[in-house]
């Protein structure tokens, strides 16, 4: 049954807007459908820069299609609740763009705040977290019960997309026992892994049934015992095994400043010889990630990059625009002042 769109108490009627101005709201209407009742300022200049923003992602709209990403979503870029927002919805972006999304998570604030209230103490050597029979359970609750659902749950929030995982689900990870390097000796750390298998077919499933999987970074060894990974050694090894295009790692700095903590310092783009060079030097929070990206172009990730997660939308600008924003990690030998992706023609 259709209802009469002339009736008095039809929704279809055409009630005079509220926020229309008083001479607008006299005229007569006109009679053509959709002829827009409010005024628009022509603005020349904005629409211009609109559309080059539009026309500007075209090259890597073309270059990441139907391609892995994986996003390092680093626990201190949490923190802020409108970058959160922007990051969930960056995601679906991306996804409804045919990128696919992998997102592996951290949660390093997290689990010290956990680890404060049951009185523990926190304790990092190297970057990484000296992680006891105790502590590892406290890390393994806030990453697959706290951190990973607040992520799905974020990112559903703008389109029912993601779903949540760790390591140890489907056989994902296989982690050994690791050592943190300080001043190039080995240091225990207790409890702490470095994946060393990969079996990314619960991951590929998701991707295949049009989810973003969500990735926490628990993982069992070979004879069960869980193991605490750092999420950017984690998503490093994923993006290899996955053979994804590009790893992202969104933290709370702008990327690898060359001479910390000057911040004029920063280092737009840097292969993967002379990250090797620097990563020795480099100071404990830096450390695991600068290897993670270096680890990632090693085994064939075409670039890694390190963005401020504190910057909302700092993940589009990455993805979508020439002058991108951040630290570039780019394979050896690769020419670190080229800025067009490679295989795409510029416009
Ligand atoms: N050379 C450097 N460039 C940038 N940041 C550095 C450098 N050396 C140390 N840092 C520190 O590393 C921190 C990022 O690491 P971390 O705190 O582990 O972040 P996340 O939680 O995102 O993994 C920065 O906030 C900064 O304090
Ligand atoms: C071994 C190790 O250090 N594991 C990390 C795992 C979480 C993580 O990496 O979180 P961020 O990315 O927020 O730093 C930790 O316990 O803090």
């Amino acid at each position: 049954m259709t209802s009469d769109p002339t009736s008095s108490d039809s929704p279809a009627q055409d009630p005079t807007p509220p926020d229309v101005a008083p001479d607008l709201a006299t005229t007569p209407p006109r009679r053509s459908v959709g002829t827009p009742r409010v005024m628009r300022t022509h603005d020349p200049e904005g629409d211009a820069r609109k559309v080059a923003v539009l026309t500007g992602a075209l090259p890597w709209l073309r270059e990441f299609h139907g391609r892995i990403v994986v996003v390092k979503y680093g626990g201190h870029a949490m923190v802020d609740e409108q970058c959160r927002r922007a990051f969930a919805e960056d995601m679906v972006f991306l996804r409804t763009c045919g990128i696919l999304p992998v997102v592996v998570h951290g949660g390093g604030p997290q689990i010290n705040g956990m680890l404060s209230r049951l009185g523990i103490e926190s304790e990092f050597r190297g970057g990484l977290r000296v992680t006891t029979e105790e502590t590892i359970d406290v890390v393994r609750m806030v990453l697959t019960g706290q951190v990973g659902p607040e992520v799905v749950g974020l990112i559903n929030s703008y389109g029912p997309l993601a779903v949540g995982l760790s390591g140890e689900d489907g056989g994902l990870f296989t982690a050994e026992r690791t050592h943190a390097i300080i001043a190039g000796e080995p240091v225990d750390v207790g409890l702490v892994g470095d994946v060393v298998a990969v079996d990314p077919a619960p991951v590929t499933a998701l991707l295949e049934a049009g989810h973003i999987p969500v990735v926490a970074t628990v993982a069992p060894d070979a004879s069960g015992q869980v193991h605490n990974v750092n999420a950017d050694t984690a998503a490093a090894a994923l993006a290899v095994a996955l053979g994804a295009v590009k790893l992202v790692v969104l933290t709370d700095v702008e990327g690898l400043y060359a001479n910390w903590p000057d911040r004029d310092s920063l280092v737009q783009k840097i292969d993967a010889t002379e990250l090797a060079e620097i990563l020795p030097t480099l100071d404990a929070g830096m450390i695991p990630k600068m290897a993670a990206c270096l680890r990632a172009v090693e085994g064939g990730v075409r670039r890694a990059t390190v963005i401020d997660g504190r910057l909302p939308h700092a993940l589009l600008l990455e993805t979508f625009t020439t002058e991108g924003t951040g630290t570039m990690v780019v394979p050896a030998g690769t020419d670190t002042t080229a800025p067009t992706p490679e295989g795409v023609t510029a416009p």
